[in-house]
């Protein structure tokens, strides 16, 4: 079988700029998809620590005018991955977070510094880079919406096009007096272009015009075909039909390895679930709380935002700590959310404690020294902090939603004569189901043997790109065979 290039556009990327997950999978699709037969170059905006860690980086092709200003693309490649890299000084190079400026709001621009992102894969999917045009462009999020769009009104031999959706939540929508200066023709401002609700909708005209549509998990996928989880685009996901389909996420297992991680005190695998105990001890000793063995130790490491339920969580410390357990939290959002964390870290000292901030290496002694880690979101597109978790051996007590209730098994009575169930979950998404979470999985943890199985069975759980990448290889080529490609 030949081998296909892919063009992956992603506003973010691990490990050069990462505000969430989009930045994980963007960052692991390369190498997973190369055993595949797929070669994937990513086309990344050029924000200072791009063009910082870009390695021979040469100019491959000029834009005289790109929203504003002059810009290259550059190719290279960073940490063993291949780039492309808009380097548009007038765009993209600002200090700090992608998306905000210092006060903490959307950069103004961000809709022509999107569109330049979209615009450039545009014209490589067209043919403009000397001696190289992929066979499908691979689009993720509302940021990289409009590749599909100038594709489509270019009236040029194109490439397949897919989008994957990573939140639903983030849409990308902007005035339409923008039409005309985003380089969009007027037959665009229609229910069948990029028209939205009287805006131009980014991530609607990705879904309107790409070949296929994914997002990252088989639930998300049914959810986001409903009125309660569509965010308003659920009309349009359903007449797309057959051509949305769910695939799971995986994460890096050479980043996320117990058995060889450079940043726990104590590696561990299955055989050896014992030496946990000294990471849960230096858990429990950073974060200043009771280094107690017998204690059931909660971990959390998320965003702070009203997605991930953490207000539930707040609720019911009360709840937690009345079964004798400590909570450790890493994350940063919402001033309320991380105020409230603070106050609770205050009310229950040496038992509940806080980290507000981003902080990577922290989260790995969390996964490794948490016994159980909490994940409580109103809405969980696949979510990678449980797959983590898993393979860490610290329990995921999760709500049942999205890839939340694709990837954990429920350790119930059934599960458990089966000797199936790699964690708890609960449903509907409610305080009070939260609650009954934390009373049955404090049940659980005094039944260590029982404990210990979950774990193991939570270990075993393949959570690698293995089989994800297989399912995306298998994607681009049935899109460039229906396309008369293959
Ligand atoms: N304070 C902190 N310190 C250190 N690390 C932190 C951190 N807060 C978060 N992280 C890390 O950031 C990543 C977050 O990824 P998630 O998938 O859990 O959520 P996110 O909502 O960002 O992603 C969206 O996209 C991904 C990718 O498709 C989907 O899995 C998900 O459901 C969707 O909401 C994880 O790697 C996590 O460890």
């Amino acid at each position: 079988m030949s081998r296909l290039t892919v063009l992956s556009v992603a506003s973010e990327m691990f490990p050069l700029v990462k505000t969430g997950g989009l930045a994980d999978v963007a960052g692991a699709l390369p190498r997973a998809l190369a055993p595949e037969g797929v070669d994937m170059t990513t086309l990344v905006p050029g924000y200072p620590a791009v063009m910082r860690a870009l390695e021979h980086g040469g100019s491959v092709l000029a834009v005289a005018d790109l929203f504003g200003g002059p810009a290259r693309v550059l190719s290279g490649t960073a940490d063993g991955l291949a780039l492309l890299v808009v380097d548009a000084p007038h765009l993209f190079d600002r200090p700090g977070n992608p998306y905000l400026g210092p006060d903490g709001r959307d950069w103004p621009d961000n809709p022509f510094r999107f569109a330049a992102l979209a615009r450039v894969a545009a014209m490589i999917g067209l043919g403009d880079l000397p001696g190289w045009r992929p066979d499908v462009i691979h689009a993720h999020d509302w940021q990289t919406g409009l590749v599909a769009a100038y594709l489509a009104y270019a009236d040029r031999p194109r490439p397949g096009t897919v989008i994957t959706v990573h939140n639903l939540a983030f849409q990308g929508q902007f005035g339409p007096e923008l039409l005309g200066p985003l380089g969009l023709p007027p037959q665009s401002w229609s229910v069948a272009g990029v028209e939205y609700y009287g805006q131009i909708g980014f991530l609607k005209a990705g879904l309107q015009f790409s070949d296929r549509i994914t997002t990252v998990s088989p639930s998300y996928a049914a959810e986001i075909r409903t009125p309660a989880g569509g965010m308003g685009l659920d009309g349009l996901i359903r007449a797309r039909g057959a051509d949305v389909v769910g695939i799971l996420n995986g994460i890096d297992d050479t980043v996320w390895d117990p058995a060889g991680d450079p940043l726990i005190p104590a590696p561990f695998d299955v055989k050896t679930l014992k030496r946990r105990g000294h990471d849960k001890a230096a858990l429990q000793e950073r974060f200043g709380l009771a280094v107690d063995p017998e204690a059931l130790l909660y971990g959390v490491i998320s965003r702070l935002s009203w997605q991930k339920g953490l207000d539930l969580l707040l609720g019911e410390i009360g709840t937690l700590a009345a079964t004798g357990a400590q909570l450790v939290l890493l994350g940063s959002g919402e001033t309320a959310l991380e105020r409230g964390f603070l106050e609770a870290a205050a009310a229950h000292p040496g038992r509940i404690a806080c980290r507000i901030g981003y902080d990577e290496p922290l989260a790995h002694l969390v996964q490794a020294g948490s016994d159980a880690l909490i994940v409580p979101s109103r809405f969980e597109p696949c979510g990678l902090t449980q797959l983590c978790a898993l393979r860490y051996g610290a329990v995921p007590v999760v709500a049942r939603v999205g890839g939340l209730a694709d990837t954990i098994v429920d350790a119930n009575e059934m599960a458990r004569a089966a000797g199936a169930g790699t964690g708890i979950q609960f449903s509907p998404v409610t305080a009070e189901m939260l609650a009954g979470a934390l009373i049955r999985t404090a049940d659980l943890w005094r039944d260590r043997d029982a404990w210990t199985r979950i774990q193991r069975n939570a270990m075993k759980t393949d959570v690698s790109w293995r089989r994800p990448a297989a399912r995306y290889a298998g994607l681009y080529r049935d899109l460039v065979a229906a396309r008369g490609g293959g």
